[in-house]
C-alpha cells in the first residue's frame, strides 16, 4: 500500500501537476491495493478540475472492408475486396447531417489499393488510388454538409498525411501498444501495419504536420503491464515535443466469435480503472477518451478517474469494428455525466483549443467559422 503522504513525495512536480515515474506506474498496474487505487483517484481530482465530459455524434464511412493486415482481434475486416460507391457515401453524410451529426468518421481497412480489384473499381470511377478518392468525398463532406472529417485508416506516409490534411478536422491511428514482441503473436503476426517503429512514425509525422491527432491503446492483447507503461509513455514523449494529440483512446479489447483472438478475455473493469489512472497521471492535459458502447456498466465510474470524452457516438451508423455494440442515446450519455455533477458537450472532431489556423488548414477552418461554431 502506498501511504498519501509518503506519495506526493514520491510524485514529482512537474508544471505544479503531479507525475508519477515509469517504476511507479508498473508497481501499480502489478499491485493489489484499494487503497492505492483509491489515493490516485483522490490525486487526480484534486489536481485535474473539469466541468465537461465531451463526446462526437458522428457518422461511421466503413470504405472498404478489406485490408492488408489480418490483427487477430479484428472482426472488421473481409476478404471481400469491395469499395462503398460514391452515392452510399454521400447519402449517409447527408443523412447525418439532417440528424445533427458534426463528425464524418473515414475508418477502413489499411493499404486497400494493394488490392488489384480494389485498384481496378478505383480505376473505373476515374481514381488512381484510394486517398485520392478519400480526399474527394472529403472535399465534398466541407462543401455539401455540416459534417467535418476525420479519417482512421492505418499507415500513411508524411506526403500522403499532408495531403489528407487539407480537408481533415483531425486524424487518427491507434498506437495499440508500443510492444515489438506483440509482432509475434496472435495480435499482430499477420499484421505489418501494426509495428510499432511505423505506427510511432506515424504520429511523429502528423506531428511535424501540426494535424490533431489521436491515439490510443487497445488493452487486452497479451501485452504485459510494463508495455502499458512504456505505450503510455512514448505517447507522452511525442506530444511534448509536438503537442498534437488532442485525446487519447483506452480500448478494452472485446472478444467476438470467430476472430483468432475469440479465447481471450476482455480486461477486468479494475484493470481498465488502473491504466486510465496512469494515463490520467501520466498524459495530463490530453484528453482520456473511454468509448461509451464498449463501457456499458462501467464507463461512468471511470469518469471517476479523469476521463472526459465518450468519442464518437452515431444516432445513424453501427460501430463497424464493435457491431454488436450499440450505441447508447445521447440522453444517457447525459444522465451518466450529470450523476457526477459534470455537463455533456457535444464537441467537434478537432477539439475547442485547436480550432485555429496555427492547426487547420484554410479549408477546414474557414468551414468550421462559417459554421459559427466558435460563438456557439
Ligand atoms: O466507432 C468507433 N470509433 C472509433 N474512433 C472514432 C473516435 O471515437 C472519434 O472519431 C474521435 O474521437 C474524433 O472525434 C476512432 C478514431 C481514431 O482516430 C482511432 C481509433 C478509433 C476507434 C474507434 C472505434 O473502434 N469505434
Ligand atoms: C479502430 C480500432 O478499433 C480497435 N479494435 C479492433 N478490434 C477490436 C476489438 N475486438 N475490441 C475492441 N477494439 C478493437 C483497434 O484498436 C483499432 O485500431
Ligand atoms: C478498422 S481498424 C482502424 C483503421 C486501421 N485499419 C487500423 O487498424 O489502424
Ligand atoms: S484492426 Fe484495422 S489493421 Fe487490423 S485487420 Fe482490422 S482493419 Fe486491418
Amino acid at each position: 500500500m502506498v501511504d498519501i503522504k509518503l506519495l506526493k513525495v514520491q510524485l514529482f512536480k512537474y508544471k505544479g501537476i503531479c507525475m508519477i515515474s515509469r517504476e511507479m506506474a508498473i508497481n501499480f498496474l502489478n499491485s493489489a491495493s484499494v487503497d492505492d487505487i483509491l489515493n490516485y483517484i483522490n490525486l487526480i481530482n484534486n489536481n485535474f478540475k473539469r466541468k465537461y465530459v465531451t463526446y462526437s455524434k458522428n457518422v461511421f464511412i466503413p470504405l472498404s472492408k478489406w485490408c492488408r493486415n489480418r490483427c487477430g482481434y479484428c472482426i472488421f475486416r473481409e476478404d471481400n475486396p469491395s469499395l462503398m460507391k460514391p452515392n452510399e457515401v454521400k447519402e449517409i453524410l447527408l443523412r447525418g447531417d439532417k440528424l445533427g451529426c458534426r463528425e464524418a468518421l473515414f475508418t477502413f481497412g489499411e493499404r486497400v489499393d494493394e488490392n488489384k480489384e480494389i485498384k481496378e473499381q478505383l480505376k473505373s470511377l476515374g481514381y488512381s488510388n484510394i486517398l485520392e478518392y478519400l480526399y474527394d468525398l472529403e472535399e465534398w463532406t466541407l462543401n455539401n454538409t455540416s459534417l467535418l472529417p476525420h479519417t482512421n485508416c492505418g499507415i500513411l506516409d508524411y506526403e500522403e498525411l499532408k495531403m489528407l490534411k487539407d480537408v481533415n478536422a483531425s486524424m487518427g491511428l491507434m498506437l495499440e501498444n508500443a510492444s515489438e514482441r506483440l509482432m509475434n503473436t496472435i495480435a499482430h503476426k499477420y499484421s505489418p501495419g501494426k509495428d510499432p517503429k511505423l505506427r510511432i512514425e506515424m504520429i511523429k509525422n502528423a506531428g511535424k504536420l501540426k494535424i490533431p491527432f489521436t491515439t490510443g491503446l487497445l488493452i487486452g492483447i497479451g501485452e504485459t503491464n510494463k508495455e502499458i507503461v512504456d505505450s503510455l509513455f512514448k505517447i507522452k514523449e511525442i506530444y511534448d515535443k509536438y503537442k498534437h494529440i488532442q485525446e487519447v483512446i483506452i480500448q478494452n479489447f472485446k472478444p467476438k466469435k470467430g476472430i483468432p483472438m475469440e479465447n481471450f478475455k476482455e480486461p477486468t473493469p479494475i484493470k481498465m480503472l488502473k491504466v486510465i489512472i496512469l494515463a490520467k497521471l501520466i498524459l495530463k492535459d490530453i484528453s482520456i477518451q473511454i468509448p461509451p458502447n464498449l463501457n456499458r456498466e462501467t464507463g461512468q465510474l471511470f469518469l471517476l478517474a479523469g476521463v472526459d470524452d465518450w468519442g464518437g457516438v452515431s444516432p445513424l451508423t453501427k460501430d463497424y469494428v464493435n457491431p454488436e455494440a450499440e450505441w447508447p442515446e445521447i440522453e444517457e450519455l447525459r444522465n451518466m455525466t450529470e450523476e457526477l455533477g459534470l455537463k455533456l458537450k457535444m464537441r467537434l472532431p478537432v477539439y475547442d483549443k485547436y480550432i485555429s489556423r496555427e492547426w487547420l488548414s484554410e479549408k477546414v477552418y474557414n468551414k468550421i467559422i462559417e459554421m459559427g461554431w466558435l460563438k456557439e
